[in-house]
């Protein structure tokens, strides 16, 4: 049996209603859903909210509803509770994050062990900076500054990656956890209405079959009277690429059960994992 999941764990992914101006009021949301979550499948022991839960995704936004890190910020601190009380590990989604040391502003996501303790921060590392002809304009940049580092998470049933959202296109993050031994990459993410159908399942499943672990993407529910219209389709994708569980494009919680057997079973049928030519391809960036 794969020693790099402990034991089988169930996750909750809430694809919260894509959030509105009101913090406080999307952080009781947040809250709301968790709860009803741990009510549901009171078995559960890893929650995930989706990308920007406290903010509208807009760039022009960000500064305003941007926290400095401390325990006695609003959302880390509804979120620890939460983790707290229920005793889970919770990747309490992204928010913007104000450095007060360089001014800087980050899209970040934030984790939280069964304590409530922050155990870990990931800085989205690649902005989402695209220009689709006919489909999107999007320019983090223009605000946001990109992290400085992959995340890999020690939790007490194994090791979990974090990226957020476009971090998924881009193969190193995730590899990098793997190598860690990671049993999950976990995307808080927001794709939209023209990226979402085009890759968000594709990426989803490459990310899983490249590395043969979990991968966990949670999204907003889709809003048409937002400017930034998610994709929703939050899922699972377990270690042979198969989607496990899917939401639809509305406000709701799926569940999922992670098991150890599942990674193991596939890394011995097709054997990647030991196959690899490090020496052919030791550092890629050359
Ligand atoms: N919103 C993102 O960061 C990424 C996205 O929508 C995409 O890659 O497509």
């Amino acid at each position: 049996m794969s020693q790099i999941l402990k034991q089988k764990i169930k996750v909750a992914l809430i694809q919260l209603a894509g959030s509105s101006a009101d913090k406080l009021a999307n952080l009781d949301r947040a809250k709301t859903f968790v709860e009803k979550a741990l009510l549901e499948q009171p078995d559960t022991k890893l929650v995930v909210l989706p990308e920007c839960f406290n903010s509208p995704y807009a760039v022009d936004k960000f500064r305003e509803y941007s926290e400095i890190l401390s325990s006695e910020s609003t959302s880390v601190k509804v979120l620890s509770e939460l983790a707290r009380r229920f005793k889970i590990y919770l990747v309490g989604g992204s928010i913007p994050e104000l450095d007060p040391q360089t001014d800087k502003i980050y899209n970040t996501a934030l984790v939280f062990d069964e304590a409530g303790k922050l155990i870990d921060t990931h800085r989205k590392a690649h902005l989402f900076d695209v220009a689709i002809p006919n489909g999107i304009t999007f320019q983090e940049s223009a605000t946001l500054s990109g992290g400085e580092k992959s995340t890999t998470v020690d939790t007490k049933y194994g090791k979990i990656g974090v990226g957020i959202c476009y971090d998924m296109r881009f193969p190193e993050l995730a590899m990098i956890s793997a190598r860690k031994d990671a049993f999950a990459m976990i995307y808080p993410s927001a794709f939209n209405t023209v990226t979402g159908p085009m890759h968000w399942h594709l990426l989803a499943r490459s990310r899983a079959i490249d590395n043969q672990l979990y991968v966990i993407l949670c999204s907003p529910a889709r809003n048409m009277e937002s400017a930034y219209k998610a994709y929703g389709h939050s899922l699972v994708v377990n270690p042979r690429g198969d989607i496990i569980a899917e939401a639809g494009e509305g406000e709701e919680i799926i569940y999922a059960e992670l098991d150890p057997e599942d990674i193991a079973a596939f890394r011995e049928a097709v054997p990647v994992t030991k196959q690899r030519r490090f020496d052919i391809y030791s550092d890629i960036s050359k």
